[in-house]
Formats: structure tokens, C-alpha cells, sequence
């Protein structure tokens, strides 16, 4: 029975509430992640200031635990990130450090382990959310590390939050969409899901020689009993929102038909838009907001991640973009006052500037890419109820 508060919270049901995955711990937990200090405050200040809190419904999460963490990782690794953790940073590394990826990108800060193992913890709690039926939308801005290997941590990523949320909504979902925004390619989740037809990945990403990781080629499409559910849409230098949108709309739109996804799980790493340092594509928070408005029309049950993004204004300026959008709340273009206010100048505006940076990416490139996975998603056949044809 709801109370006598104002219309627009009495009509908020499952299906139209949004899941957000904070608390203030957690939050300054991810603050301290060295390759992105306090983007995750950047971000939740931005949503708080624009008023959106009392429209989500606010998950505390807990730290995953080492079984959580076991559903994909091996436990020597998950061991020698917790020594690693627990040192400070006089003490050399040991020599496993470097088998494990725990050098150069991913040093093991002390602390390490609690910021990781907490990540991991935000997007468990937003996937069971999901399961459970609580809401239809859920978020959690400080996931989305989708290069961390079952043994090896890489590009930043230590545990592999995705992976592991992908396999609780398995749990009640027979097939699961997993679709990746960031500016580099989805490896890490790739692999994990590369020989299955349960899972999909479509990761749209920049590929050129030298960047990294260097995988994500449009003739990786899986392997085995997963060949033809893997697709990867490697893109150029100079990408717009338009010709973003177009080659994601249409590829997305047959993987629906094909796969007839259950669930969808979505990292939205801000890396590609422009102004982040990596300085690759053109894209404003226009083409994010977009491409989740497109994947939430389904009315799935949907697992918003976070991810790259080095400019964190612009990060956080896309990701409350995304939310209020979730929320069918119109954001006025002038950033409310708050703790971050003077990292948005010198315009002090929600939207982003498009980059004019020359499009690498050519009419003709963008119809062999379409034409190429058109072709590969035809072998992709799934009764409704679950069996391939
Ligand atoms: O964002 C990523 C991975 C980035 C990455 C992984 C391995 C090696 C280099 C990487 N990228 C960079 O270092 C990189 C390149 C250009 C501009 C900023 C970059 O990141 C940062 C981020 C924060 C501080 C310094 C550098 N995956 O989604
Ligand atoms: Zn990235």
C-alpha cells in the first residue's frame, strides 16, 4: 500500500525502480584506486547534486567474500593479491607478483585487496538485486573491470567484477547479453564466456596496432560449443555518435533477434568519449545515454557497470547522464553547485563537447564491419526455450 507521498514515488514498482549500489565506505574505497582517484565521489556528488537519490533505491554492498570471489577466480591468485595487499610498499614484490599481472598497470597497492574484493562485492549485490526480482535497472558505477583474467590481473583490472555478476544472473537467467562500451576491448569477459552459447559478448572498441590490449579482431567470434557467440566491432580513430549509434543500433538489434537475450549487462566505460586522455573517439554522453536507452526499450533485467575514463568530469557528466535518463529525469545543462563544482569548468555544463577529430571510420568500413557480423550472427539460432536450433 503506498503512502501519501507525492504521485511520481507511489507508482514506482520493480519494474520501474533503479537499483544504485552505494555507500559511503565503499565509495571512498574506490576513491583511492591510483589510476582514477576520487572518480567515484566525482560521480556520485554529480548524481547527489542533480538530485536523483531519493528517485533510486540505494544498495549497501559487502565485500565479496573469497567464495564469491572463487565463482571465477583461482585461489593462488586471489591469495597473492591478498599478500601483496597486506604489505606496504618498502616490501619488495615476490616473483609470483609478475605471473599474476601484479606489476606496471596493476601494481598491488597496499589496500589493494580491500578496494577490488569491495568492487566485486557492488556488482554481486546489483546482480542479485536482479535475480531477486527487486527491480528491473541496476547500477554500479565503480564495476565494469572487464580486463581482469581468472589468474592474472591486467589494464588496471584486478578482479573481474563482470564475469563474476554474469555468472549470478546465470544463475536464473538461461541467457545473458553482455555488451561493452568501453574504449578498449573486453578481453577479460571475452574469454570467460568465449566457449559458451549461454553467454553472449558484443564488445564495440578501438582497435589498432600497438593499442591495447590487442585482441577484440572482427574474426574473433568464439570458440567450440561458442563459436558465432562472440562478436567483436572493432572500430577507428575519430568515431561520432552518429555513426556510433548506427553501426550499435543495427548490430544490437540482430543480436536481440538472434540471441533473444534474458538479461543484458552493460559496461559503459567513459574512456571513449572525448576528452579522455586515451583522445581516440568523438563521442559525448549522448551516444552512452543512447545505446543504454536503446538496451533498456527490451525491458530486460539490466546491469549497468562503469569502467575506463580518465577525464573523470567527463565520466561523471556521462554516467549522471545515464541515470537521469534511467530515471526519465531531464537534467538541467548548468552543474549544480557542490564538493567537485570547479572541476567542470571552464563551462560548467552537463553535456560534452563532440570531438572533430577526422573519422577514420569510412562508410565503406562501417558496412564490411555490418555486412561481416550480419553474416555470423545468421549461425546464431535459439529456441524461446533456450535450446539452439
Ligand atoms: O582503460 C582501460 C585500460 C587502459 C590501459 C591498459 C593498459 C595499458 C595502458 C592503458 N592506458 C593508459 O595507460 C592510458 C593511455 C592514455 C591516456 C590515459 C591512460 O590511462 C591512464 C589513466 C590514469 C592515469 C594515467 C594513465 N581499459 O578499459
Ligand atoms: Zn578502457
Amino acid at each position: 500500500m503506498s503512502s501519501d507521498k507525492d504521485s511520481c514515488e507511489s507508482n514506482v514498482t520493480s519494474s520501474t525502480r533503479v537499483a544504485y549500489v552505494y555507500n559511503e565506505q565503499y565509495t571512498k574505497l574506490c576513491d583511492q584506486m591510483p589510476k582514477i582517484p576520487l572518480r567515484a565521489s566525482m560521480t556520485h556528488s554529480l548524481i547527489a547534486a542533480y538530485g536523483l537519490l531519493p528517485h533510486l533505491q540505494v544498495i549497501s554492498p559487502e565485500a565479496a567474500s573469497k567464495e564469491d570471489l572463487k565463482l571465477f577466480h583461482s585461489e593462488d591468485f586471489i591469495d597473492c593479491l591478498r599478500r601483496l595487499s597486506d604489505l606496504d610498499d618498502e616490501e619488495k614484490y615476490d616473483d609470483d607478483a609478475e605471473s599474476y599481472g601484479l606489476m606496471y598497470d596493476c601494481p598491488a597497492y597496499p589496500g589493494v585487496y580491500d578496494y577490488a574484493s569491495a568492487v566485486v562485492g557492488g556488482s554481486i549485490a546489483a546482480a542479485i538485486h536482479l535475480t531477486e526480482g527487486h527491480s528491473q535497472v541496476a547500477v554500479n558505477w565503480a564495476g565494469g573491470w572487464h580486463h581482469a583474467k581468472r589468474s592474472e590481473a591486467s589494464g588496471f583490472c584486478y578482479f573481474n567484477d563482470i564475469v563474476i555478476a554474469i555468472l549470478i544472473l546465470r544463475q536464473k537467467f538461461d541467457r545473458v547479453l553482455y555488451v561493452d562500451l568501453d574504449l578498449h576491448h573486453g578481453d577479460g569477459v571475452e574469454d570467460a564466456f568465449c566457449s559458451t552459447q549461454k553467454v553472449m559478448t558484443v564488445s564495440f572498441h578501438k582497435v589498432a596496432s600497438g593499442f591495447f590490449p590487442g585482441t577484440g579482431l572482427i574474426e574473433d567470434i568464439g570458440i567450440g560449443r561458442g563459436r558465432n557467440y562472440t562478436v567483436n566491432v572493432p572500430l577507428k580513430d575519430g568515431l561520432t555518435d552518429e555513426v556510433f549509434l548506427d553501426i550499435f543500433s543495427s548490430v544490437i538489434n540482430r543480436v536481440h533477434g538472434a540471441f533473444k537475450p534474458q538479461a543484458v549487462v552493460c559496461q559503459c566505460g567513459a574512456d571513449a568519449l572525448h576528452g579522455d586522455p586515451h583522445a581516440a573517439f568523438n563521442l559525448t554522453e549522448k551516444a552512452f545515454v543512447r545505446s543504454v536507452e536503446y538496451l533498456r526499450e527490451w525491458d530486460f533485467p539490466l546491469l549497468l557497470l562503469g569502467g575506463g575514463g580518465y577525464n573523470f568530469a567527463n565520466t561523471a557528466r556521462c554516467w549522471a547522464s545515464i541515470t537521469g535518463s534511467l530515471l526519465h529525469k531531464e537534467l538541467p545543462t548548468d552543474i549544480p553547485e557542490h564538493r567537485f563544482f570547479s572541476d567542470f569548468g571552464p563551462g560548467y555544463e552537463l553535456t560534452i563537447e563532440p570531438g572533430n577529430q577526422r573519422d577514420l571510420n569510412s562508410e565503406k568500413y562501417i558496412e564490411e564491419i555490418r555486412e561481416r557480423i550480419f553474416g555470423d550472427l545468421e549461425n546464431v539460432e535459439v529456441e524461446e526455450d533456450g535450446n539452439p536450433r
